[in-house]
């Protein structure tokens, strides 16, 4: 199969026709030229658009000494993110790269539910935003031996710009490697519903979250049915395109678009990550230039079998029938988009459009 000759081939095509031998680039990491950190004593590389290709060298389980990622700053900052989106798998994928030798994710301070060490939320939560590089840099000290530095915070889908500036400003926007994975939108719904719907019913889970860091995920109101939040909430939502639209995809990749290197960004199924799990890790792999595990822990498709009440599995056909006719342009408009502005080589082309899933009469 191709997909399993895919990382190595990518790796050495690319290094050649770059002009990169494979063992120079193997141990080019990004590091940019204002920064001046006694620790790091490979070389000073500009902010090219090379630099995209050099930081791909590196090996899973081969993260030297000298593997630090730098900013302009001096300061050390996620080299990838994964933006998304909210309910299509992120937490398992994010376990997943965290559990390799050559990554890095955040650590948490105070009183900071741990599940920010995953999703950090420093761009989508104002009130971290504010506090500026240094709060975002802190989480991340412990990188400093690491080839990818990761930050699986699903809301930055909404915030390319935003993240676009800080990386233009502070160094390592020309290196920056962003995925996002797309789920057919009614099920995504459904799932980010039963989320809300879980907190909500979960008083320990509320009163374990920090109120005042972790901004909770609960439903507005406590509605009995999927079917009462998407005529109460959701249509509205979808319809003025709130911040609450995530759906929506093709509406925030052409920011994602508009501000990278369009190689720059690998989109991937969710779809193909619960029937073809291997296929997806090999496709993050290549993105990543990590070389295809070698006994570390591997991707492993596992869906959320926890029940509580009010959990739905299905949404009713009445409600379904609802978000198609609300979804239908913008899925094709994601479609067109992608088949306009295709990815890097690993990723799947054409992009499989969404299958819908079984509703109730
Ligand atoms: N390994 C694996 N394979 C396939 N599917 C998986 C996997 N892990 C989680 N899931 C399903 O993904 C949904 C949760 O997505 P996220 O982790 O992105 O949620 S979150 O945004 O971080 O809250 C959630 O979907 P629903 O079960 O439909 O709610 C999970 O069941």
């Amino acid at each position: 199969m191709w997909q399993n000759n895919l990382s190595l081939g990518f790796l050495i095509g690319l290094s050649f026709s770059f002009g990169f031998g494979l063992p120079s680039f193997l141990k080019n990491l990004v590091l940019f030229k204002e920064c001046n950190m006694p620790t790091y004593n490979g070389p000073v590389i500009d902010d090219t658009p090379q630099l995209w290709i050099a930081s791909t060298g590196a090996v899973a389980g081969d993260a030297s000494q000298e593997g630090v990622v730098l900013s302009r700053s001096g300061l050390i900052f996620p080299n990838v993110l994964l933006v998304g989106s909210q309910k299509a798998g992120t937490t398992a994928v994010a376990f997943w790269l965290l559990s390799l030798h050559a990554t890095c994710g955040g650590r948490t301070f105070d009183n900071e539910p741990g599940y920010f060490k995953k999703e950090v939320h420093f761009f989508d939560h104002e009130e971290r935003f504010r506090l500026g590089k240094e709060f975002y840099a802190r989480r991340f000290e412990q990188c400093n031996s690491s080839d990818f530095v990761i930050d699986a915070t699903p809301k930055y889908a909404h915030h390319a710009i935003r993240i676009a500036d800080f990386y233009r400003q502070y160094g390592g926007l020309l290196s920056l490697k962003v995925m996002m994975i797309l789920r057919e939108p009614i099920s995504r719904e459904l799932s980010a519903y039963n989320h809300k719907k879980a907190n909500s019913v979960n008083l320990a889970y509320m009163s374990k979250t920090n109120n005042h860091v972790g901004r909770k995920f609960l439903l507005k109101k406590n509605y009995t049915s999927f079917d009462e939040y998407v005529d109460e909430e959701l249509v509205l939502d979808l319809t003025t395109n709130s911040r609450n639209a995530h759906s929506l995809y093709s509406t925030h990749l052409r920011q994602w678009f508009d501000v990278l290197q369009r190689d720059q960004i690998m989109i991937l199924s969710y779809h193909e990550l619960i029937t073809d799990p291997v296929t997806f890790q090999r496709r993050v792999e290549g993105f990543l230039g990590l070389s295809p595990e070698r006994g570390e822990y591997s991707l492993k498709s596992k869906k959320n079998e926890k029940s509580f009440p009010g959990k739905e599995v299905i949404p009713s056909c009445l409600t379904q029938k609802k978000l198609a006719d609300i979804f239908q342009l913008p899925n094709k408009d994601l479609y067109a988009l992608l088949a306009q502005k295709p990815g890097p080589p690993m990723e799947q082309k054409p992009f499989p459009e969404f299958e819908v899933m079984p509703c109730y009469d």
